[in-house]
């Protein structure tokens, strides 16, 4: 492992070179009042409510996601794209319905991106497909995709209490729904100036849990279509709302474009984890949020209507989150 990948897996993020834009720091939502029963729950839901409808984003404080956990599943990931470019291969696949799939080919928006793919609920299910090399993959993974799941579960039922449709709205549905483990590598930034290491997209899902080995992550403000450089302070955990809970909110809360930007100083990881409704699950708009001045502004689909949209020639003019949106220019 190379000197440079080693620095580059700790929770303090480095300074932002010079040149590149300072870091905006995103609304903070403090986890572990969630937990209470009393106003201060009320509170955070008020705050979660804010930060989804105005930036679509936020960060989360005192989630109880242990500092070795995280630097453990950061450590497994930069030892995963250090391993024999072989024990990776194992993994490439056209096939995007594969339960682990490798990609380093940098093709569409993956700029200089490479990333592994893979389910991770329920855990005993998927994790028998996951890499052995590093050996400590799937120790160090697992743990972390278990902890980040208990997160955004609680996070999800508190997103929906923020719409006004109780926290319960889905009845089982988030618990039997989908995680999808995300984990990229970027080389350091060779080039002067801006270089891109995935372009701009909405991820699918309802949630996107991000956790990345320092700066990178650029979002678009809804608002003013600038792009803002995420500030992640060490330990806490970037969330981003996705296409899919984007249609369910009927449009009240919208997805977070994002990029990621290669570092001057760092080749990168990052693990997003990407939480919806399980694969044949149609998501629909709540009709509670659906009036005469608001009428039904998505098209019902599923995780699996995602996959079918990927390969298909609609994707080339369109988002998948353009394709669901109805009246929207074809
Ligand atoms: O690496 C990042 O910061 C962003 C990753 C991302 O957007 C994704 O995996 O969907
Ligand atoms: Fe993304």
């Amino acid at each position: 492992m190379s000197a440079a990948l080693l620095s580059s897996i700790s929770l303090v993020p480095p300074p932002v070179p010079n040149g590149e834009p300072e870091p905006v720091q995103m609304p903070v939502i403090d986890f572990s009042k969630l937990q209470q029963t009393d106003g201060s729950r009320l509170a955070v839901i008020r705050d979660v409510e804010t930060a989804c409808r105005e930036i679509g984003c936020f960060q989360v404080i005192n989630h109880g996601i242990s500092k070795s956990v995280m630097e453990g599943a950061l450590s497994a990931a930069n030892d995963f794209f250090e391993s024999p470019a072989q024990s990776k291969a194992e993994f490439m696949s056209p096939d995007i319905t594969k339960p682990v799939r490798y990609d380093c080919s940098n093709e569409g928006i993956n700029k200089s991106r490479s990333y592994l793919k893979h389910y991770a609920h329920p855990l005993e299910e998927w994790i028998k497909f996951w890499p052995r090399e590093p050996p400590s993959y799937r120790i160090k993974m697992g743990q972390y995709a278990v902890e980040i799941r208990r997160v955004a579960l609680c996070l999800m039922h508190a997103i929906l209490q923020s719409l006004g449709l109780g926290q319960a709205y889905l009845g089982t549905k988030l618990e039997e729904g989908i995680q999808l483990l995300a984990v990229n590598s970027y080389p350091q930034s060779t080039q002067p100036g801006v270089t891109l290491g995935l372009a701009p997209h909405s991820d699918y899902g309802f949630i996107t849990i991000l956790l990345p080995s320092c700066p990178g992550l650029e979002v678009m403000d809804p608002k003013t279509k600038v792009w803002m450089s995420v500030q992640q302070p060490a330990d806490t955990l970037h969330v981003h709302i996705g296409d899919h809970l984007e249609a369910l909110s009927n449009g009240k809360y919208r997805t977070v474009v994002h990029r990621a930007l290669l570092h001057s100083e760092n080749s990168r990881v990052s693990i997003a984890s990407i939480h919806g409704l399980a694969m044949n699950e149609k998501v629909r708009s709540a009709e509670e949020l659906v009036d005469e001045q608001n009428p039904v502004m998505y098209k019902e689909s599923s995780f699996r209507d995602f996959l079918d949209f990927l390969p298909s020639k609609e994707t080339k003019n369109k988002s998948y989150i353009d394709s669901l949106r109805i009246g929207a220019a074809e």
